[in-house]
C-alpha cells in the first residue's frame, strides 16, 4: 500500500479519514477475485466474528464457517461448553443449514418462539425422524397459540437429496416459488434446509473446513488463571485456532501466557492481542503469536478511549502493525470499528490478513441473543462489551464479593446497547454478502485479484470530513 501524496500524513488516521484511488485493472470480473486469507487459519474469507458473548455462539460459528469465515468463541464460556460447541459445528452440513425441528404435537407458541432463531424464518416438522411439513411465521398468524404445528404446517414442496447440486436446487426453488427446500438422506431422514439465497451462496462461497472436512472454529482464552490448562482443553476439544486475548496485549502477563501456550506446541495458529504499535506486535510474535490482533478503542461497545485517552486511530494502527508483522513473516487481524464494507476493504489494503467484526453482527438472527422489538416494532438484539460491568459480573461470578467489587470498578465497555436488524439484511450471511461484494469490487478498482495484490497495489489518500460526507448516499433531497 502507498499513500497518494509523497509525504505520509502527519497524524494518525482511521477508516473514515482515508479513501482508495482506482487504478488500471486487468481483473475482468469481481468474481475473479480470490478472498482467501494467507494467515494459516484456512479461512476462505477475511472475516472473523469477535469473541463477544452477545455475538459469537454456535449458530454464528456454523453460519460464518459455511461461507468461509471464522468465529471465535469467547473466553468466558466454560471449556466443557466450548467442546460441545466445537463438536456441534464440526458435525454441520457444508451446504444445508441446520433447521429448527418441531414434533407435530408442539404448539404454535413454541414455533413462534423458535423461528426467529433462523434467518430463513421457518421450522421443519419432523415425525419419526422424517420431515413431514414446514411451518413459517405466516402459517402461525391468526391461529390459536396452543394449536399444534401438525395442524398448521404446509407440505414439503421441494425435497432435495443430501448430495443435491446447489445450482439445480436454486432452479428448483425458483420455479416452485417456495422459500425453503428440505434435504433428506437415503432413508428419508432430515439432513437440512436450503433457501434460494442459500443455494446461490453455496455456488459462490467455499466453506472453511479442517483436514477432516468439518467446519472450522476458533476459541479464546484470557490471560488470568491457568492459561496453559485452559488452552490445552480447547486444543483437545479440537479448535482450529486459539486466540489469547486481553485489553492491553503488550504486558508481561500476556507475554507469559503466550509463552505457556506456545510451550504446548499447538498445531493450530495462535492469535494474540490487542496492540496498536510495532513494538507490541514484535513482542507478541517473539513470545509465540502467529497472528497479532490490532485495535485498542475502536470497538462499538468500547469506552476505553473515553475512560483512558488510550488507543490509536485504527487505520494507522493496522498499517504499522501489519508492516511490523510482515517483516517477521507473520500477520495481523484488524479488530474493531468496522461499520461499513469499505472499512473491511481499507483494513485489508492496510495489510491485515483478516478483519474482526463484533457489534455489526450482533444485529442478526445468528447472534445468541433473543430477538426483541421496540415500541415502533423494529427488531433488535441486545449487545454488550466484554469489559462492560455486565461481562465483568458474569466473568467473576465465582469469585468473592470483595474481588468482584474490586474488578467491577474497571468498566471499559457498554453493558446494554440495541443493535437493530437491517430489515433488508437480517441474517449474518446477508451482511457477509454485502461485505464481500464491497471488498471484491474494491479489489477490482485497485486492479487486484487477491488480498495480497490488494495490499500491494492499493493507493490510499487522506480526506477531509467533507470528503467522507460526499461519499455517503443521500436518501432524500437536500
Ligand atoms: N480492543 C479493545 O480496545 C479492548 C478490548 N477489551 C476486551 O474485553 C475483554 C476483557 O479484557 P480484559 O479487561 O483485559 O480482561 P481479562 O480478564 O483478560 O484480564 C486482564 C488482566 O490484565 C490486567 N491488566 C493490567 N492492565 C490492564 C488494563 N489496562 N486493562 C485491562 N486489564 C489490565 C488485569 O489486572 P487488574 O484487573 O488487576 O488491573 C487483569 O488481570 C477482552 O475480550 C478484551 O479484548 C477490553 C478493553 C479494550
Ligand atoms: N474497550 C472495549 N473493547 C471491547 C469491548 N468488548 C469488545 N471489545 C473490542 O471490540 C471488538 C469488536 O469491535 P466492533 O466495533 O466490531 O464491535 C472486539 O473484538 C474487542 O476487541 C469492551 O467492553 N471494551
Ligand atoms: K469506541
Amino acid at each position: 500500500m502507498q499513500f497518494l501524496d509523497v509525504t505520509p500524513p502527519q497524524h494518525d488516521l482511521t477508516y473514515d479519514d482515508v479513501f482508495m484511488v482506482p487504478r488500471h485493472s486487468a481483473v475482468a470480473s469481481r468474481y475473479d477475485v480470490d478472498l482467501a486469507t494467507d494467515d494459516g487459519t484456512g479461512a476462505t474469507l477475511p472475516l472473523v466474528v469477535a469473541n463477544m458473548t452477545a455475538i459469537s455462539g454456535k449458530r454464528m460459528a456454523e453460519t460464518i464457517a459455511r461461507r468461509g469465515g471464522l468465529a471465535v468463541i469467547p473466553q468466558d464460556i466454560p471449556t466443557t461448553v466450548v467442546a460441545d460447541v466445537v463438536a456441534f459445528v464440526k458435525a454441520r452440513h457444508l451446504v444445508f443449514d441446520t433447521p429448527i425441528e418441531l414434533a407435530p404435537h408442539q404448539t404454535v407458541a413454541e414455533a413462534l418462539a423458535l423461528i426467529p432463531k433462523r434467518a430463513h424464518r421457518a421450522a421443519v416438522v419432523v415425525d419419526g425422524g422424517r420431515p413431514v411439513g414446514i411451518v413459517s411465521e405466516d402459517d402461525c398468524s391468526e391461529v390459536d397459540r396452543f394449536a399444534q404445528v401438525g395442524q398448521v404446517m404446509r407440505p414439503v414442496e421441494v425435497r432435495l437429496q443430501a448430495d443435491a447440486d446447489p445450482r439445480a436446487a436454486f432452479d428448483a426453488l425458483d420455479s416452485a416459488h417456495v422459500p425453503v427446500a428440505v434435504a433428506v438422506d437415503g432413508q428419508g431422514g432430515l439432513v437440512g434446509v436450503l433457501t434460494r439465497n442459500g443455494a446461490l451462496r453455496a455456488t459462490l462461497y467455499k466453506p472453511a473446513v479442517d483436514a477432516r472436512g468439518g467446519l472450522r472454529i476458533a476459541a479464546a482464552v484470557g490471560v488470568n488463571g491457568d492459561v496453559a490448562l485452559k488452552a490445552g482443553e480447547l486444543l483437545d476439544a479440537g479448535v482450529d485456532c486459539l486466540v489469547v486475548d486481553t485489553a492491553h496485549g503488550h504486558q508481561d502477563r500476556m507475554l507469559e501466557a503466550l509463552r505457556a501456550v506456545r510451550a504446548l506446541d499447538p498445531q493450530v495458529p495462535v492469535v494474540a492481542g490487542n496492540v496498536v504499535a510495532a513494538d507490541g506486535t514484535r513482542a507478541l510474535i517473539e513470545a509465540g503469536a502467529d497472528i497479532v490482533k490490532v485495535g485498542v478503542g475502536p470497538g462499538a461497545m468500547c469506552t476505553t478511549r473515553m475512560m483512558t485517552g488510550v488507543g490509536r486511530p485504527q487505520f494507522s494502527a493496522v498499517l504499522e502493525c501489519a508492516a511490523a508483522a510482515r517483516e517477521l513473516g507473520h500477520h495481523v487481524w484488524a479488530d474493531g470499528g468496522v461499520r461499513h464494507p469499505r472499512d473491511v476493504a481499507l483494513a485489508l489494503a492496510a495489510g491485515a490478513s483478516s478483519v474482526m467484526i463484533g457489534s455489526w453482527f450482533a444485529g442478526t438472527h445468528e447472534s445468541p441473543g433473543d430477538l426483541m422489538h421496540d415500541a415502533d416494532g423494529r427488531a433488535f438484539k441486545t449487545s454488550f462489551g466484554m469489559a462492560s460491568a455486565r461481562a465483568v459480573a458474569n466473568r467473576t461470578s465465582a469469585e468473592s464479593a470483595y474481588d468482584r467489587a474490586r474488578k467491577g470498578l474497571y468498566e471499559e465497555g457498554i453493558s446494554s446497547s440495541r443493535m437493530y436488524l437491517d430489515p433488508l439484511r437480517p441474517g449474518v450471511e446477508d451482511l457477509v454478502d454485502q461485505i464481500c461484494s464491497g471488498v471484491r469490487s474494491a479489489c477490482t478498482y485497485a486492479g487486484a485479484a487477491s488480498l495480497a495484490e490488494l495490499h500491494e497495489r492499493a493507493v490510499v489518500g487522506v480526506q477531509s470530513t467533507a470528503g467522507f460526507t460526499e461519499g455517503r448516499p443521500l436518501a432524500t433531497s437536500w
